[in-house]
């Protein structure tokens, strides 16, 4: 279980829209605070946050809730959007906050290893310093590509894991997508995919188990053999000699080998957000992704971040050449193709000798490199935002 001494770990919620998302967050949402009320030395609530703008309610308190700073309706009256670009520009519109966000997020979740001396202006603070949240819960838009694939979408999870430790639930609905192997396939692909886009850990969430349990599906990750044994039975169903089938198969019984190696990174749990089984396999699985986060990703990350420095160094340094370049384009033109003027020559020596060529060069590496956050720093820093 958590501890009240360890920075809080955050649980994004993503899932295919109607996979139960919100239901379930309502549900780990109310496990917490249960155990806070029961147990109130050793567990604390949620802080919550809904980066959901298009959500008409909410089943459960936010602390942030994305609705309070961004109307979502007016947003797509305004751009002239539809619904997926209303969500998408919220979203932007919401992570260009995310200094904000991040402050508030720290302030309230970190344990204050040095009291800080507050410079908001915020109301008196009430003194519950052992009480910060073990758990910080991120419900995410319905449409997923959106929030997954988006620029803001990155900002917001890379500027969270850099401060928490950040899991992903990836929430299934079971039912649906263990109907057929090839449903089951398209979803698991789908989880590959933003696995390795967003890199931070996984937990599979099959959710609505009072419907269908996962065992199916654990087993279709787990056994080779019963994943091909299923798509047999389904092919021996459809109707014999039909073509396409066989092309389809193939490519299905290729790919459960492909994602064995998948499957091995990622921890599955069933759970119902209706009745709540399986919640607490939820949140030993978290901590168990928490574990893995400061063990293999945090470094992993920190390495991201040095490397995109280093990237934003050497394309300051390789403007400041190209522009010291083109200062010098003509002479270099003049000598190459042999055609000096002689009577140049010797304006050119006093030129170039002394410090004035190399101070002014000097001056110019400098001026560029104390340029930070603007023109080629602002470049610099979008490919390194845009890379980690
Ligand atoms: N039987 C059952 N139904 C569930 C469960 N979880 C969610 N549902 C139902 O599934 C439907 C979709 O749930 P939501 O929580 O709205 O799903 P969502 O992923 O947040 O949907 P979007 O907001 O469209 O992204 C609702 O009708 C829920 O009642 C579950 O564990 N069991």
């Amino acid at each position: 279980m958590a501890s009240p001494t360890k920075p809080p770990v955050a649980v994004v919620c993503i899932g295919m829209a109607g996979s139960g998302k919100t239901t379930f967050m309502q549900r780990i949402n109310s496990h917490l605070h249960t155990l806070a009320v029961e147990s109130p030395t050793t567990h604390t609530p949620p802080y919550v946050l809904n980066l959901d703008p298009a959500v008409r309610s909410v089943p459960f308190e936010s602390n942030i809730d994305i609705r309070d700073s961004v109307n979502y309706k007016e947003v797509m009256k305004q751009y002239n959007l539809g619904p997926n670009g209303g969500i998408l520009t919220s979203l932007n519109l919401f992570s260009t906050k995310i200094d904000q966000i991040m402050a508030i997020l720290e302030k309230r979740c970190l344990p204050s290893a040095t009291p800080t001396p507050t410079t908001t202006s915020s109301s008196s603070q009430p003194a519950e310093t052992t009480s910060r949240p073990q758990h910080i819960l991120i419900d995410t838009p319905g449409q997923i590509e959106v929030f997954v694939w988006s620029a803001s979408g990155s900002i917001l999870l890379s500027s969270l894991a850099s401060s928490f430790p950040t899991v992903l639930a990836y929430v299934i609905d079971t039912p649906r997508t263990t109907a057929n192997t090839s449903t089951f396939m398209s979803n698991m692909l789908y989880a590959v995919s933003i696995l390795y886009k967003i890199k931070l850990p996984m937990i599979l969430v099959f959710n609505k188990t009072d419907v269908k349990d996962e065992s199916e599906a654990v087993e279709w990750m787990r056994d080779f053999e019963s994943f091909q044994a299923a798509l047999r039975k389904e092919e021996e169903d459809q109707m014999a000699g039909q073509e396409g089938s066989g092309y389809m198969n193939s490519l299905l019984n290729s790919m459960s080998l492909v994602l064995e190696e998948f499957y091995n990174h990622l921890s599955v749990v069933g759970v119902s957000s209706m009745t709540g089984n399986g919640v607490d396999d939820f949140f030993a699985a978290v901590e168990e992704k928490r574990e893995e986060f400061e063990r293999d990703y945090r470094p992993e990350m920190e390495k991201r971040v040095r490397e995109a420095e280093k990237q934003k160094q050497e394309i300051r340094d390789r403007e400041v050449q190209r522009m010291m370049k083109d200062m010098g384009a003509d002479e270099a033109e003049d000598e190459a193709s042999g055609m000096v003027d002689p009577d140049d020559e010797g304006e050119e020596a006093e030129e170039i000798d002394g410090d004035g060529d190399s101070g002014l060069n000097e001056r110019y590496r400098q001026a560029l490199r104390g340029q930070g956050n603007d023109g080629i720093g602002r470049v610099a820093d979008h490919i390194m935002r845009s890379q980690r």
